[in-house]
């Protein structure tokens, strides 16, 4: 299995050079050349398999044997044995046919954990294997830094630094970014918005001199590892409604665009998804650019999603690579035009093409409110502000033929205000986490800019 880029300069790569590499030496993003599929029979023999051994059956297709089976396994075993739910990811009914994919069974109470618990074993792995240590990057709206640092505090081969948008995380999210004691872990807290952090790391990686330098690595889901982990969780879902032989729909609260792209990819590899909904908060610009075919940031509003506080939705790129037929030159077009002008137009044949894959729509603060208040009421399931833009979202989209499945992307009481100012309720954190809020912070305040970032990066990585 080679690795393209979708903006067609950089190398093809292997499967452990890919997960290395992160973001594309053109700055663009790895996919697979050519997406592996399963038939109906082979997805009709994962059901009655627990989440680790289907885990195992998709993602080989993927490492294609550049990594051991043995090990695969044991990296699956270990990483998702860290999820405090037997079933890993459990499907909660809450209508007829209605269903929540609960994500957030991980040590971070968010479906980071899901990706980013087996990430860390399989750089471990390769870095070990190459006697290597590597500088890990990422930026993140609240949820990806935490399970990042979760899953590789006191890693021997890593430094992790974590970019958040200072002031603009919950508290709890901030604490679990900020407590860590291991000295391997730095959470920065950068004077700007996640857009900013998340294009800090993208001119760190088009950096050449300061990629090998530092030997660059990132853990954001511009890294195909981060998609091909999140692919899982659409076959385990849709096998134990009946898939393949019936098509299940999906609803996903969508920010970067990387966990509604794993259901995209599972599509593709031949899962019969009937409807494939992006859920927007008030930041809609993916809704906006469904409807328009102009993807045209707008600045961001701060809302009580705040993870999904997003302009630019890094994994649009993957989709448009797909819908311009992997044409690289159409995608290096849209992506200079969103540099210098903040948009791009997408050509009718592509929107179409998107357009038959996907829907979308947005849900406001006022309907995240009442969404949470309204399911707490009718099924006496408490939601967290993400999951219910999913569940306003998934009702508008819903068919009574098909079930639907909305992804919970994180706890409750990861956001506590929102829920009790939504619904009365105060979420409280589980057990392991109760004493999070005591825990001391440490952190440092950057400004938005390369060389600073750079700069405190060079001097804190081991890795040179
Ligand atoms: C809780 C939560 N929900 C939804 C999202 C959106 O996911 P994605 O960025 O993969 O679209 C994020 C982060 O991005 C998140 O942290
Ligand atoms: N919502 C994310 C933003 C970063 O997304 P990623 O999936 O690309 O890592 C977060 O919580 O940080």
């Amino acid at each position: 299995m080679e690795y393209i880029s979708t903006r067609g300069t950089a190398p093809a790569l292997g499967f452990r050079d890919a997960l290395m590499a992160g973001l594309a030496t053109d700055g663009g993003l790895y996919v697979p050349r050519k997406w592996p599929t399963l038939s109906k029979k082979q997805i009709r023999g994962l059901r009655g398999k627990s989440y680790q051994d289907i885990a195992f059956e998709i993602l080989s297709l993927f490492v294609d044997g550049e990594i051991a089976d043995d090990k695969l396994k044991a990296m699956i075993d270990e990483a998702y044995a860290t999820f405090r739910h037997p079933a890993v990811v459990p499907l909660v009914q809450i209508g007829p046919n209605d269903f929540i994919l609960e994500l957030f069974h991980g040590t971070t109470l968010a479906f980071k954990d899901v990706a980013m618990q087996l990430l860390a074993r399989l750089m471990d792995h390769v870095l070990a294997e190459r006697g290597e240590r590597a500088t890990i990057v990422g930026a993140t709206s609240g949820d990806t830094g935490g399970a990042a640092i979760d899953a590789f505090a006191g890693r021997e081969r890593t430094d992790i630094f974590i970019f958040f948008p200072h002031g603009k995380v919950s508290p709890v999210q901030q604490r679990q970014m900020t407590s860590s004691t291991a000295s391997n872990v730095h959470a920065v807290a950068v004077k700007g918005n996640f857009d900013d952090c998340q294009n800090l790391v993208k001119e760190m990686f088009n950096d050449a001199a300061f990629r090998e330098k530092v030997k660059l690595s990132g853990v954001n889901s511009i890294n195909w590892a981060r998609i091909m982990a999140q692919v899982v969780y659409y076959f385990t879902a849709a096998v134990s409604l009946g898939g393949p032989d019936r098509k299940i729909s999906f609803t996903v609260p969508t920010g970067n665009f990387g966990d509604i792209f794993a259901g995209y990819v599972a599509k593709k590899m031949g899962l019969p998804i009937d409807r494939l909904v992006i859920a927007t908060n008030d930041n809609d610009i993916l809704a906006r650019t469904l409807k328009t075919g102009r993807y045209e940031m707008k600045g961001v509003t701060a809302t009580t999603s705040p993870s999904m506080d997003i302009q630019i939705s890094s994994n649009f790129e993957r989709l448009l690579f797909e819908a311009y037929d992997r044409d690289d030159a159409a995608v290096r077009r849209s992506m200079d035009g969103l540099k210098q002008s903040g948009a791009f137009e997408i050509k009718d044949k592509a929107l179409k093409s998107i357009k038959r894959e996907f829907r979308a729509g947005r849900a406001t603060e006022k309907q995240v409110a009442q969404t949470i208040r309204e399911t707490l009421s009718a099924t006496g399931y408490l939601l967290d502000p993400h999951t219910a833009t999913g569940v306003f979202v998934a009702k508008k989209n819903a068919k009574p033929s098909s079930p639907m499945v909305t992804l919970s992307t994180a706890h409750p009481a990861k956001f506590p205000a929102a829920v009790k100012s939504a619904c009365g309720i105060d979420p409280a954190l589980p057990s392991w986490l109760s004493d999070l809020m005591q825990r001391e912070e440490r952190f440092d305040i950057l400004e938005p800019e390369l060389k600073a970032v750079e700069t405190y990066i060079g001097s804190n990585a081991r890795a040179k």
